[in-house]
């Protein structure tokens, strides 16, 4: 088909692995999503910091999902398949069967989550050793990464997992090869998460140097040693037995794929923002940060040349959108943070009778508590003495410190629902100074950002995006499509589909504004307070630990 035209009524499918659910969407050529199903899928933590699940259990969801959202269309409209998925390690042996990851021997855990912490002495020993591979994460390896959960197999399961295994993969290019029997990897999984550089490929001496050298002496076989961007189509599409398992015919295109972060920031930072009295509005797309906030949240910028952020991973070349450099800020837990701190309050039983009489969810019980004891003041000064520290599972950015823990101060004796209200609020604003933390961070080396462009279960929640606005000072956009993750993954199946010529025409057709929320300014004051009392929790924790250390 020539270059920007579709059939009409073509649509693509997207699938998106989160940390919770598989979500699938059938989505037309303008972005509008026509179906939507979601699918619950396993977690295992058998010990603490040690996080597990199944591939063959996620591909189950996969193909309950798609089924749902294509039951009923005419099967030909459908030109293309993207997936996005979570940065989890997929263990498989040389038959492609799932190997443990785990001192039980079980075969159904067979993946090492992105958010799993077991491999802290091996990421310590990787970031010893200064190599210059470091650099292009920030200048600290995360623990979140492969190549120490990679090292942490080999010292640890080398019987059971490692000289059994044939394949290692990070869930999205599972899918992608599950889908169509093609073994290569996205430029995206590898270039974030794996060491892959898009100019130079494969680092031999890396390898070398953190004890792996048996990936050079086989070429890279078992990681990947065919790399494709993101939005190109693999082999012959989708194979009969894949297109029989989803529901799909066979043969539709199949897209290399993208973690989900970055499908998220190809669903929501190319949109056209025409009208809506964005500063951004006419400037490069390099003023737009995109926050993808689900269980975690990732904060993606791009540049036209490389910026090296320190704390901050990257920068990756062309590893969300062709052509451009991307630094990627996290928090590694967020939406989680959320859930078990309002989750573990004494008051939550009644919290959750309360909203379930009302028919609400807990949030917007939460939410709308918090309007009723606000009185006549703005919700955000509720909580003038009482203060979040949120690194409950390290800091990601702009730390890069996975040592550091979660601080609250202000505690009194009350435990009702007022209590619990606030302190949800305190959590909220936390993960909030926490981005314009990383937003200080990557504008002093170099970014320059105006306008935040959020999307993932977080951005549902109307206190969040309001604190994050407020807090940052910077208007947000959110898209049309709420799940604008699985837009993006959908724009990977219309790009493979040869429907757009290419990633940015695809992003800028398919992504929609659907609200803007602005800053309260007259707030800003208050809030530079709270941010200043922010930075001072990390340097006491410092304090304290220095002191618990000496001799
Ligand atoms: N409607 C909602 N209101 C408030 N918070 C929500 C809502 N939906 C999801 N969340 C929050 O978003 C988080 C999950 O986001 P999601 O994008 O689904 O995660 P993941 O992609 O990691 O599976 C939950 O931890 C929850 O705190
Ligand atoms: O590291 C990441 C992206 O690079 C994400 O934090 C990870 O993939 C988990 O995502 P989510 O919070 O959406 O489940």
């Amino acid at each position: 088909m020539s270059d920007g035209e579709q059939e009409p009524g073509s649509c693509y499918v997207g699938v998106d692995v989160g940390t919770g659910s598989v979500r699938a969407a059938l989505v037309d050529q303008r972005g509008m999503m026509l179906a939507f199903a979601e699918h619950p899928i396993t977690k295992w933590e058998p010990q603490f910091n040690y996080h597990e699940q199944s591939s063959e259990d996620i591909w189950a969801a996969c193909c309950v999902v798609t089924k749902k959202v294509v039951q009923g269309i005419d099967l030909s409209r459908i030109r293309g398949l993207g997936f996005d998925a979570t940065c989890s390690l997929v263990v498989l042996d040389k038959q492609f069967r799932p190997l443990p990851v785990n001192y039980e021997g079980d075969f159904h855990r067979n993946i090492i989550m992105w958010l799993d912490h077991r491999a802290i002495s091996q990421v310590q020993r990787i970031n010893e050793t200064k190599h210059s591979v470091l650099q292009y994460v920030g200048g600290m390896m995360s623990v979140e990464m492969q190549a120490p959960k990679l090292l942490w197999l080999k010292e640890n399961l080398r019987e059971t997992c490692w000289e059994k295994a044939g394949h290692f993969f990070d869930l999205p290019d599972f899918l992608s090869w599950k889908a169509t029997g093609v073994t290569a990897r996205s430029l995206c999984s590898l270039v974030c998460k794996w060491t892959y550089s898009a100019e130079k490929g494969w680092d031999d001496s890396f390898w070398k140097m953190i004890g792996l050298e048996d990936f050079v002496a086989d070429n890279y076989s078992k990681i990947g040693n065919q790399v494709l961007p993101p939005g190109a189509s693999l082999g012959s599409g989708l194979t009969p037995e894949a297109a029989k398992e989803l529901g799909l015919p066979v043969g539709i295109a199949v897209a290399a794929s993208l973690i989900d972060a970055h499908a998220g920031g190809l669903g929501v930072i190319g949109a056209d923002v025409t009208g809506h009295g964005l500063i951004c509005e006419g400037q490069p797309m390099t003023s737009r940060l995109a926050v993808i906030c689900g269980t975690s949240s990732c904060h993606m910028g791009i540049s036209r040349g490389p910026i090296f952020v320190p704390g901050v991973w990257g920068p990756y070349f062309s590893a969300m959108i062709p052509g451009f450099w991307l630094n990627e800020g996290g928090q590694s837990v967020t939406g989680k943070l959320i859930d078990h701190v309002v989750q573990g309050h004494v008051a939550f039983p009644e919290l959750q009778a309360k909203a379930a009489a009302r028919c609400q969810s807990v949030y917007a019980y939460l939410n709308s508590h918090l309007d009723l004891i606000k009185k006549d003041q703005p919700v955000g000064f509720l909580t003038v003495d009482l203060h979040v520290w949120p690194d409950f599972h390290g800091n990601r950015s702009p730390l890069a410190d996975l040592t550091l823990k979660g601080m609250v101060t202000g505690l009194t004796l009350s435990q009702d629902l007022d209590d619990l209200a606030i302190l949800y609020l305190a959590t909220v604003q936390a993960l909030a100074f926490g981005t314009r933390f990383i937003i200080e961070a990557m504008e002093a080396a170099g970014h320059s950002i105006n306008t935040l462009f959020l999307c993932g279960g977080l951005s549902k929640n109307p206190l969040f995006v309001q604190m994050h606005v407020d807090i940052t000072g910077m208007p947000a956009v959110l898209s049309q499509e709420v799940e604008s993750v699985l837009v993006g993954a959908a724009i990977l199946g219309a790009c493979a589909s040869g429907d757009f010529p290419s990633v940015q025409e695809a992003m800028t057709r398919m992504s929609k504004v659907g609200k803007v929320v602005f800053p309260r300014h007259e707030d800003k004051k208050y809030y530079d307070k709270k941010y200043q009392v922010f930075r001072k929790l990390v340097e006491h924790q410092k304090e304290y630990s220095a002191i618990m250390n000496e001799d």
